[in-house]
C-alpha cells in the first residue's frame, strides 16, 4: 500500500487546502443555511457530534473517505474484531473490543474465542463486588471495607480514575476510591493519610506485575498495613491483584484465588474494559459497569457498520488527519464541558499520544509525513478563564473538541444553563470572531473618542475562523461514557492505520525507565560521576542538599 501522502486523494486534499483555507467558516454558514446538518451525526438518541464547524467542504470529506477506503480502513476495521497482529513488534494482537463483546459474540485470538474467558472473568468481579459490597469480603477486625486504592499507572490508572471520577454520582455503594500512581511518596502518603487500615482494600493493578512506581508503591502500603494489623496472615483480607502475570503476583504475595486477570492482548491504554475497571465496578456497581461495556460495544458495532461519510470516529480521525497533515495544525484541545470529566484529557493524552506519537512505520522506515497532535486540555469553564486566550487570539491555530451534556445529575438548573451556554458561546467566537468595525461601534457606542477606538479596537479584534467540534449527549451515563471513550480509542486506531504506525506500542517509554534504574542506584550510593556534565552536576547538587541518600 502506498504511503498516506502519495495516495491520490490526498494528493487531491493538497489540491483543495488553497480552496478551502480561503473560504471562512463565517462565510460557510452564510452560503449553506444547512450547513449543521450536512456536517453533525447522532449515535443513537444520545449523541450528536458536529462538525460543521471545521474547515471542510463535502468535497473534502469525500476525499477524505476516499482516501480510508483507498488505503482499505474497512479491511483495518475488522481486523481490530479478529485474530490481528497489529502490535507486531511486541508480538501481540490488539483486541480489546472483545472485552466489551456480549456473551454470545465470538473473537477470535490465536484460533480460540476468547469471549468466553472475558465472561469468566467478568462474572469473578461481580461476585468480588457482591461480597465487598455485602460485607462478606471485609477487613481484619471483620468491618466491611469502605475505601478501595487502586495502586497503578499509565492505564492502569488512568483509565479507572477516569471513569470512576466521571461516575461520581453514581458512586452508591458506600465505597470510596483512590488511586495512587505516582513515583512520589506525598501521593501514596496523602492518600494513606486519610484512610483506617481496617477498612481499606488496596488494588494492585499491572499488566506486567514490574512497573516500578507500582511495585514501589505496592510495598510501602503493604508495610504500612502490617504494622497497622501486626500479622502477615490479614494481608490476603487487604490486597487483590490485577494482572497478566500471576507468577509475580503470588511473588509479592497474592493468592491467585485473589488474582483479576486479563491478557496480552489487551494493551494498557485499552485496559479499562478488563478486570483493570475493577474499582470501577467496586465504586458504582457491577450493573453500571456492565452498561459501560454496553456502550463501548455500540460505538463498536458503529465504527463497523456504518458508512465511512456517516461514521463518527473514523471521520473524527480523518478530519484530524486533514486538520494534521494537510492543513498543518498539530495540536488538539479536548474541553469536556463537566466537571466530573477533569481526568478525560490525562486519559486521552495517554490514549492517543502513547499510541500514535511515533516516528517509524510499520515497515520500520522512518515516516515522512506527522503523526500524532499534541492532545492537551481542561474542563470547562475553568479552562476559559486560564489558556483560552491563546485558542482565540494566539498565533497558534489549536482545532477544539468540546464535550457537553444537556442534561446535569445535580439540582443546579441555573448551573447547567450558564455552563452549556460558556461551551456553546465558546465554539461561536473561535468559528465567527468578532470583525473591526464591529469592535469600533461598540466602543463608540460606550462613549469613547476616534482616537481611542483607534488605539484599542486592534486588541479587541476576535479573528475567528478557528475550527472546532462539539460533542453532546443527553446525559453523562455509564453508557454514554463508554460509548464516548471508544468514540476515542477507534479515533485513535483509524489515524494509525492511516499514518501506517504500530498504534500499540510505546517503545519510547523504555529508555527513560532504564536511565532512571541506574540513576537510581547512583543515588542510592551517593554517586556523582560517570554521566554527561549536566547529569553529574545536578545529582551532586542534589547529594548536598539531601539528608536521606
Ligand atoms: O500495567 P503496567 O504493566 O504496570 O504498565 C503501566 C503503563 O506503563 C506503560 O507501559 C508505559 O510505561 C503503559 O503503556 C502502561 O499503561
Amino acid at each position: 500500500m502506498r504511503a498516506l501522502i502519495r495516495q491520490p486523494a490526498f494528493l487531491a486534499l493538497q489540491q483543495l487546502k488553497q480552496q478551502e483555507q480561503g473560504t471562512s467558516l463565517a462565510q460557510r454558514f452564510a452560503d449553506d443555511p444547512a450547513r449543521f446538518e450536512q456536517f453533525s451525526l447522532g449515535f443513537g438518541d444520545h449523541m450528536r457530534v458536529d462538525l460543521s464547524r471545521q474547515h471542510w467542504s463535502a468535497e473534502v470529506r469525500a476525499q477524505l473517505c476516499r482516501l480510508a477506503s483507498d488505503m482499505s480502513l474497512r479491511q483495518g476495521i475488522d481486523a481490530l474484531f479478529g485474530d490481528n497482529a497489529f502490535n507486531h513488534t511486541e508480538g501481540r494482537a490488539a483486541l480489546h473490543t472483545a472485552l466489551r463483546m456480549p456473551p454470545k459474540a465470538k473473537a477470535m485470538h490465536r484460533g480460540e474465542n476468547v469471549v468466553p474467558k472475558v465472561h469468566a472473568e467478568l462474572a469473578r468481579i461481580q461476585d468480588f463486588c457482591r461480597r465487598v459490597h455485602g460485607g462478606i469480603w471485609h477487613g481484619y477486625t471483620g468491618r466491611p471495607i469502605s475505601d478501595v486504592v487502586n495502586i497503578g499507572i499509565g492505564g492502569s490508572d488512568l483509565g479507572p480514575a477516569m471513569v470512576a471520577e466521571a461516575l461520581a454520582p453514581c458512586r452508591d455503594k458506600g465505597i470510596r476510591t483512590h488511586f495512587v500512581s505516582n513515583m512520589d511518596g506525598a501521593q501514596l502518603g496523602s492518600v494513606l493519610a486519610g484512610l483506617d487500615p481496617a477498612t481499606a482494600l488496596f488494588v494492585i493493578s499491572s499488566k506486567t506485575f514490574t512497573t516500578d512506581e507500582t511495585m514501589t508503591n505496592a510495598r510501602a502500603a503493604r508495610s504500612w498495613l502490617m504494622t497497622a494489623c501486626g500479622g502477615e496472615e490479614h494481608i490476603a483480607r487487604h490486597f487483590v491483584a490485577v494482572s497478566v502475570n500471576a507468577e509475580a503476583v503470588t511473588a509479592f504475595g497474592i493468592d491467585e484465588a485473589n488474582m483479576f486477570r486479563f491478557w496480552d492482548w489487551v494493551g494498557g491504554r485499552f485496559s479499562l474494559w478488563s478486570a483493570i475497571g475493577l474499582p470501577i465496578a467496586l465504586a458504582v456497581g457491577f450493573e453500571r459497569f456492565q452498561q459501560l461495556l454496553a456502550g463501548a460495544h455500540a460505538m463498536d458495532e458503529h465504527l463497523r457498520q456504518a458508512p465511512f461519510e456517516q461514521n463518527i470516529p473514523v471521520l473524527l480521525a480523518l478530519l484530524s488527519i486533514w486538520n494534521i497533515n494537510v492543513l498543518g495544525l498539530q495540536s488538539e484541545g479536548v474541553f469536556p464541558y463537566h466537571h466530573h470529566l477533569k481526568r478525560f484529557p490525562a486519559f486521552l493524552q495517554q490514549l492517543n499520544m502513547e499510541s500514535n506519537g511515533k516516528g517509524v512505520n510499520n515497515a520500520g522506515q522512518p515516516v515522512d509525513h506527522a503523526t500524532g497532535p499534541v492532545v492537551w486540555g481542561e474542563v470547562g469553564t475553568n479552562g476559559q478563564h486560564a489558556f483560552f486566550q491563546l485558542l482565540h487570539q494566539g498565533s497558534v491555530m489549536v482545532p477544539a473538541e468540546f464535550i457537553g451534556f444537556a442534561r446535569s445529575a445535580y439540582p443546579y438548573p441555573e448551573h447547567q444553563r450558564k455552563l452549556l451556554a460558556n461551551m456553546l458561546a465558546q465554539a461561536q467566537a473561535m468559528a465567527f470572531g468578532k470583525a473591526r468595525e464591529q469592535v469600533e461601534s461598540e466602543l463608540a457606542a460606550e462613549g469613547l473618542s476616534a482616537e481611542a477606538v483607534a488605539e484599542l479596537a486592534p486588541y479587541k479584534v476576535m479573528p475567528g475562523n478557528r475550527p472546532s467540534t462539539v460533542i453532546l449527549c443527553d446525559e453523562l451515563t455509564p453508557y454514554n461514557l463508554g460509548a464516548l471513550i471508544a468514540m476515542y480509542e477507534h479515533k485513535t486506531f483509524v489515524q494509525g492505520w492511516l499514518w501506517n504506525i504500530n498504534s500499540f506500542d510505546q517503545w519510547g517509554v523504555e529508555l527513560g525507565k532504564k536511565l532512571a534504574a541506574r540513576l537510581i542506584d547512583d543515588l542510592d550510593h551517593g554517586v556523582t560521576l560517570g554521566h554527561d556534565s549536566a547529569t553529574n552536576g545536578l545529582l551532586a547538587q542534589i547529594k548536598l542538599w539531601s539528608v536521606s541518600f
